[in-house]
């Protein structure tokens, strides 16, 4: 928990750590992470689709739901690969250093 004592994304990535050390007859994350990384990249990809449509279905419910699975999906698809978050946070906060249009635009150039 953060200070505050509100769960927070590195709590999930504990989790993650934790019961994929585990046998995968207990756990689901053992289980997808035991296959390396097809099986939780492909599971992302689904749950990222199914985000968008409940999304443009403005299906609010069905849009928390799906979002904490893309999340979920994608700190195991982390995990296999060796990503820790912090270095996701690292790119994002390296990128307040200009808006979104400036980077496209130098991307152009
Ligand atoms: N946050 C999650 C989480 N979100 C989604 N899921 C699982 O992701 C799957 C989503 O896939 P689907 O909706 O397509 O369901 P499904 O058809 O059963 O999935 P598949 O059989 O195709 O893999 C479901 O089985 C969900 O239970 C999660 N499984 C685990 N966690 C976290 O991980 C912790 C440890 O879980 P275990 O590893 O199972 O102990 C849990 O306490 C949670 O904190």
């Amino acid at each position: 928990m953060s200070g505050d004592g509100r769960f927070t994304l590195e709590d999930l990535e504990a989790i993650v750590a934790r019961r994929g050390a585990e046998s995968p007859d207990v756990s689901y994350t053992a289980r997808l992470l035991a296959g390396g990384v097809s099986r939780p990249a492909k599971k992302l990809g689904e749950e990222a689709v199914e985000a968008v449509i409940a999304a443009v279905e403005d299906d609010r419910d069905a849009l928390v739901s799906e979002s904490a699975d893309v999340l979920y999906h994608l700190l195991v698809v982390l995990r296999v690969r060796n990503i820790a978050l912090q270095d996701v946070l690292n790119e994002l906060e390296r990128r307040t250093a200009q808006s979104g249009l400036e980077e496209k635009a130098s991307r152009k150039a």
